[in-house]
Order: C-alpha cells, then structure tokens, then sequence
C-alpha cells in the first residue's frame, strides 16, 4: 500500500517549473495528471522515479508510509523506450541486467504472453507494431513488480483503437498498484483515473470524475460529458497556462 504525495515548487535550473504543488495519489490507485505541454508533467514522472535531471523540487516528495521511494518505482515512457537491438525477453529482463542479477527468463516469457505477445519472444522492436512495442513495455513494468508505477504517456503514439486496448490491458494488469498516469488525452485520462489533476505553473486542480468504475466505458454519456468538459478546460486553459 503506498500512496504518495508531492508538495513545494519544481524548478528547472533557475526557472520556475510549477509553484504550489500539492499533489495526493492514493495507494493503489491511478491519478492522472494532465497539463500543457512543457508545463512540467514529464519532470514530475523524472522526479518520481528517480531519475536524474536539471530539476529540482523545493518541498516534499514521499510515500505515505514514511519508506524511500527507491526501488519501488516502474517508469514506462512514451513509446516504450525499447532497446533497437534487444529482443523482447531482453528487453523485458534489462532491469535485472542492468542491476547485475540473473534474469529471470521464464516469468518474462510468462509476461510477454499475458500482454499478448507469446511466440514474438525473440523480435526485436522494429519487428513490432506500435501497440506491440508498448505491450513490451507494459511486461517490462510487470518485470520489475514495483508497487508505484509512472506512466508518460505511454500510449500517445498509438491509434486511437489499439489505444483503448492497450488501455484496457493496462488497468487489468496494473491493478493493485498506485499508478501516476501522465496523458495529453483527456478520454484516456477519464477513463482509467480514479483522481486526477490539471497541472499549470501555479500549481495544481483536481478535475471531476464520473463516480463509474475504471476503466470507464467511453460511449457512457458521464465519460462523454467529463471528456467535453475537460477538452473545454484544456482548451480554456492552455493560452493562460503557457503565458510567460
Ligand atoms: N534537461 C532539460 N534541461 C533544460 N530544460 C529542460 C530539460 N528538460 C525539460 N526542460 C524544460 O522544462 C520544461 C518542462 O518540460 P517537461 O518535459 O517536463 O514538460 P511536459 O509538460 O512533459 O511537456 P510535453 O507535454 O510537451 O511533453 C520545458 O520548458 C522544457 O523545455
């Protein structure tokens, strides 16, 4: 069970990123986190798991049960972010590689076919579709069985049908976890976050969600009124929140 918080102010070198920040993403669940471009949403995905970067967080990030948050956070990026020469067992074992440990073998098998992809063990990415590199991806994520995982937007590179799928599959197999989901898209943002924030350099708004179940049924008059909703705040919001 690990809910995690953020509060403070993101900076980008000298520059301020997101001022006020004050974010709650309750254990084993998915909060979405949406936003103009560039006003910080990657940075924050960098900032949870870890990784480096010119950015700095003046306040506090952590996990509700008081434990680091190293090792306990997955990242999957956008498109994936496959190794051209690897094929998918070794893609989805680079985390153990990378850590000197044996990989485990057999339980990436057993992923690669729970995310559908049983006899493409040995492709390499440019032998998949996009929707497949991304199933790699998600089997990564399920390799490393971290109890937080951050997705920037994961799905953005896809149609917008293999899209709802790989959304589907992503809400069955992450279940249990606590999920950060950046997104761009304000269906996908609504159908599978159960909180959700609008990001702006001034901090951070909670959206109103329908009170359905994840993930929501996009042809369902709540999740077609919350995605209008959203688009007109988006669409309010992007000249005001990229001002400056
Ligand atoms: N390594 C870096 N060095 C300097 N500035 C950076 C670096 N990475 C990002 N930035 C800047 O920080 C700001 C936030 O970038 P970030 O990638 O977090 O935005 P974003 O909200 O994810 O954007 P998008 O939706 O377009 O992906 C941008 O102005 C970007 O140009």
């Amino acid at each position: 069970m690990t809910a995690l918080r953020i509060r403070g102010d993101l900076w980008m070198g000298a520059a301020p990123l997101i001022r006020n920040l004050a974010l709650a993403m309750p254990a084993q669940r998915w909060t979405g986190l949406l936003g103009p471009s560039g006003v910080g949403k990657s940075t924050l995905a960098r900032l949870i798991a870890g990784l480096p970067g010119p950015y700095r967080l003046e306040g506090v990030l952590g996990a509700e049960d008081g434990a680091p948050l190293a090792g306990r956070v997955a990242m999957m990026a956008q498109e994936g972010q496959l190794l051209p020469w690897a094929d998918c067992v070794q893609n989805v074992t680079i985390g153990a590689r990378l850590r000197g440990a044996r990989p485990d073998i057999a339980r990436a098998r057993a992923l690669l076919a729970q995310v559908g992809l049983e006899g493409m063990e040995r492709r390499r990415p440019d032998a998949l579709s996009g929707g497949q590199r991304q199933r790699v991806g998600l089997a990564r994520v399920l390799m490393e069985d971290c109890p937080i995982v951050v997705l920037d937007e994961p799905f953005s590179a896809l149609d917008t049908v293999t899209r709802l799928a790989m959304q589907d599959l992503a809400a069955s197999l992450l279940q249990g976890r606590t999920v950060i989901l950046i997104t761009h898209d304000p269906l996908e943002a609504i159908r599978l976050s159960d909180h959700a924030y609008l990001l702006g350099p001034d901090g951070a708004e909670v959206l109103d969600l329908p009170a359905s179940p994840t993930p929501r049924d996009y042809t369902a008059a709540p999740t077609l009124a919350a995605q209008a909703r959203l688009l007109a705040r988006l669409h309010r919001a992007e000249p005001a929140l990229c001002a400056g």
